[in-house]
């Protein structure tokens, strides 16, 4: 048997399967997706088998066999790795970077060196020598040892190895390991029924006592028990034990322990709610697709503070009641743990949870109940989409809006397709939840010309539940303040509110938006702006380590007293941070008690829940951060929403600023009154005019959509044209601009046919809307223009029709790839990309 197999190198040359022998000691182990070391020229790589055949096209003699099998149980399934390949064709990228990206880090290939026995033919000329002997047998006694271990032992010996090594007695070789084992911890382990442990409480001296308790323990539980467990119960010592298995009463011995992040942890059962009408009216239909197994999209719009979360568990439960397994994905900060509970609460131990907050063996033993079928639902961040289950009935995804689905880098896929794709695998059915769908997904629920069934089916929430309202929007115009003389950032209506809400014992939450409104250093006198020396962008100021930093590259600076410039003492930083807003809180409302948080507040592991769970519990007035405070939170005393300054989204020139502002307002303003008490929100902006607050005002994500569509077919944009961003950096601009036009006018010329071939279908009466349109903007300097010292720049590919851009692009990249290697400029594709900097 042969196998199809693809090496570890992320490279042009081994972007491709290359056949292997698998030698029969190994054929039971040898699956699709199983991962192996094969010889690789003078090294040993890891790879995934992709495909089994019978026989190969390469010659006999230079066929080599597989070296080893990673795992017993294959990490990939086949259809893990038909995905992958759906993931390197759609987003351009090597296809071992897209199988790499599925498995959970602790699966990463290491490579480390061993040293074994080499040629034994000469043994007998060393035979005299004590030392080469001791040598040679510690090697042999352990088959492999490092280097390190093996100087270690022999310290004074380092020559000698030196020589063994060139002679070839020993051999330094390549072994293909995993970069995180399983945990183990020693466990007793009585005799079956507790036999004999009698008879040997009886041969014990009087004395030993502690060892007396061991038994007497033991006997009373006849089971295996954790050594620490056990020390701790009856309070012995690990020598105690120890002792007794040397006499070969109980035996001791390690085994696998799963590290479980939410062990100790009891989850309150909860059961299914009355669904309200409308809830009933969404549900029916995904439950109807999961149970006839049908593969269908659904896009559930509904309103903050709908209910969506109780109409997915009702889905997956209709899904479990099949006896097949659920995906729920959740942007990574919404992924609470009150979100963890309402689905551990409801599935108890059949959720396993992915997120990147786990240590990487506590989410190699998460992944690992996947494999071995221990549970049935996966929640998780974007990665989770990649869990091995084999029979899938039902993917949700919620805050389907969220730019985090899409990953930055290499693959650089987008969560919702590569779930759309998967689902299409399985026959399985999507839903897409949003109180703000993203106006890709929106554009897919409607009919055209050309497309008589729309690929997703719209299902809609408009009303909270229990008939609770919206909470009404105050728009606050901050240049009307600023012309009564108010220069805080409170405005006085908000400051009012606040103040009500301290007299009330209610809760305020606090948005401000950081993106683009980072603290800054600058000086009053000559204008001049700290930047970063490597990239092309200002440093922010960090109050808490008084440092000036880069948030591209780390370079970090102590804060200036003084300009470089002009030697002025003005200067200082500006922009409202959120430990300014932290400030003025504490000076205008003395006693106030504030939790902030954003990036620097919840580095910390477990950090995030804790100020969650401060908050909730009341031990403050106002919950003040980024993003973070928008998602998915739901507190009861929660009254009262503000946001500081809805523009600072609106000003990064990106084509999506209005949609990104829509749906960040309308999510924190739906914090506000989700329970009892009636809420409200005041948003401060310098552009109240704008549609996109104005829409968010009304709570009419629809208004919103329409006109946003329209601006949109207007320009060309996504959903009615795709993009595809192109950058290109090196450390000399006239070389980059050069090579950035020769790529250009070479992607142009190989476009041409493709689309001269579609103006002739155009011509025999080929409806308009699946004409292929192509279209190259640029090259120009990428908006943030140098990063670590490397200019940029890029173009954007506009489409529309047929994926034959991907095809296009990836011809040129091709082409391209040997000459920009040479020159050592970097090229990286994003297809679909969230933001064109
Ligand atoms: N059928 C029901 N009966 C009673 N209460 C319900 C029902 N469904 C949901 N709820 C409650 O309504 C509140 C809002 O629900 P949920 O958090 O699921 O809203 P959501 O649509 O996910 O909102 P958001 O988009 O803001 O996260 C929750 O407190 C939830 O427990
Ligand atoms: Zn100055
Ligand atoms: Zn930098």
């Amino acid at each position: 048997m042969y196998a199809k197999v693809i090496v570890d190198v992320p490279a042009k040359q081994t972007n491709r399967a290359f056949d292997y022998e698998v030698p029969s000691s190994l054929s039971k182990w040898v699956e699709v997706g199983s991962r192996v070391g094969v010889p690789f020229g003078p090294r040993v790589l890891q790879g995934f088998v992709v495909e089994l055949q019978e026989e190969t096209q390469v010659d006999a003699k230079r066929i080599k066999p597989i070296q080893n099998v990673l795992d017993l149980v294959p990490p990939l399934t086949s259809e893990l790795v038909s995905l992958g390949r759906w993931i390197s064709r759609m987003y351009m990228c090597h296809e071992v970077t897209a199988l790499q990206a599925m498995l959970p880090a602790a699966l990463k290939a290491k490579y480390e060196r061993v040293i074994i026995v080499g040629d034994e033919s000469e043994e007998q000329s060393f035979l005299d020598m004590p030392d080469i002997e001791a040598i040679i047998s510690f090697v042999k006694s352990k088959e492999s040892v490092s280097m390190d271990v093996l100087l270690e032992r022999f310290s004074k010996e380092g020559a000698l190895i030196k020589e063994l090594l060139s002679s070839g007695r020993l051999t330094e070789v390549q072994l293909v390991k995993d970069r995180m084992n399983t945990k183990k911890a020693l466990t007793v382990f009585p005799p079956a029924g507790g036999r004999g442990l009698e008879e040997a409480l009886s041969e014990l001296p009087a004395r030993a006592n502690k060892q007396k308790d061991v038994l007497r323990y033991l006997i009373e539980h006849p089971h295996a028990i954790r050594l620490t467990e056990l020390m701790e119960t009856i309070e012995v010592g690990a020598s105690t034990v120890k002792s007794l298995a040397d006499r070969g009463w109980i035996e001791l011995r390690e085994v696998e322990v799963m590290r479980d992040p939410y062990m100790g942890r009891a989850f309150e059962r909860t059961k299914p709610l009355t669904l309200t009408e409308e809830q009933s009216g969404v549900f029916a239909p995904i439950r109807d697709a999961v149970a006839e197994d049908r593969h269908e999209v659904f896009l559930l719009h509904g309103v903050t503070g709908s209910g969506k979360t109780e109409v997915y568990l009702q889905s997956i439960q209709q899904c479990l009641d099949m006896d097949k397994e659920a995906i729920v994905l959740v942007p990574e900060i919404s992924l609470t743990p009150q979100m963890v509970e309402r689905f551990k609460g409801r599935f108890g131990d059949l959720v396993a949870v992915l997120h990147s907050r786990l240590s990487n063996g506590e989410r190699y033993d998460e992944w690992r109940k996947i494999t071995r079928k221990q549970v049935k639902v996966v929640i998780g961040a974007r990665s989770a989409i990649f869990a091995p289950f084999t029979n899938i009935g039902l993917i949700i995804i919620d805050e389907e809006h969220e730019s985090s689905y899409k990953q930055e880098e290499s693959p650089k896929y987008h969560t919702r397709d590569v779930a759309v794709q998967r689902a299409k695998q399985q026959d399985a059915v999507v839903v897409l939840g949003s109180a703000t769908p993203s106006l890709e997904s929106m554009e897919k629920t409607r009919r055209r010309r050309d497309r008589p069934k729309p690929p997703f089916t719209l299902l809609t929430m408009k009303e909270r539940v229990a008939s609770r309202p919206m909470p009404p929007v105050t728009i606050v115009d901050m240049r009307e303040e600023l012309k009564t003389g108010n220069r805080s950032m409170f405005s006085r209506s908000l400051y009012k509110a606040i103040e009500e809400r301290l007299h009330k014992k209610e809760q305020t939450v606090l948005l401000l938006n950081r993106r683009g409104y980072a603290t800054f250093v600058m000086c009053r006198t000559c204008g001049f702006v700290s930047q970063c020396p490597h990239c092309d962008i200002s440093l922010t100021y960090h109050q808490s380590s008084h440092a000036l930093r880069c948030h591209y590259c780390g370079y970090a600076e102590r804060e200036v007293k003084e300009c470089p410039s002009c030697q002025s003492e003005h200067i200082r930083h500006f922009g409202t941070g959120t430990q300014r807003v932290e400030e003025e809180l504490s000076k205008i409302f003395p006693g106030i008690r504030v939790i902030r948080m954003d990036v620097d507040t919840t580095t910390e592991k477990g950090s995030h829940e804790k100020w969650l769970t401060m908050f909730r519990e009341k031990q403050a007035d106002v919950l003040l951060g980024t993003q973070m405070v928008a998602k998915g939170l739901d507190f009861p005393d929660v009254t009262l929403v503000g946001v500081i300054a809805a523009d600072t989204v609106l000003n990064i020139p990106d084509f999506r600023s209005a949609e990104r502002t829509f749906q960040l307002l309308t999510q924190v303003a739906g914090r506000a009154g989700r329970h009892e008490k009636q809420g409200e929100v005041f948003v401060q902006t310098y552009t109240p005019e704008h549609y996109s607050v104005q829409y968010a005002s009304h709570h009419d994500y629809i208004a919103f959509a329409n006109h946003e569509m329209d601006i949109r077919a207007n320009l060309g944009y996504p959903p009615y044209q795709r993009l595809i961003l192109i950058t290109f950096s090196h450390e000399q601009v006239p070389l980059l601009v050069r090579m950035a036009e020769a790529f250009v006018t070479r992607l142009k010329e190989i476009a041409l046919p493709y689309t001269r071939q579609q103006v002739d279908l155009f011509s025999e009466a080929v409806s308009m809307d699946s004409s292929f349109h192509f279209d190259v903007l640029g090259p120009v300097a990428s908006p943030i223009s140098r990063i670590k010292d490397r200019y940029r720049f890029q173009c954007v590919v506009k489409y529309r029709g047929e994926d034959l851009a991907a095809e296009i692009v990836g011809k040129t990249v091709a082409w391209f790839e040997e000459r920009s290697a040479k020159e050592k400029l970097l090229v990286s594709v994003d297809v679909d990309p969230q933001y064109l900097m």
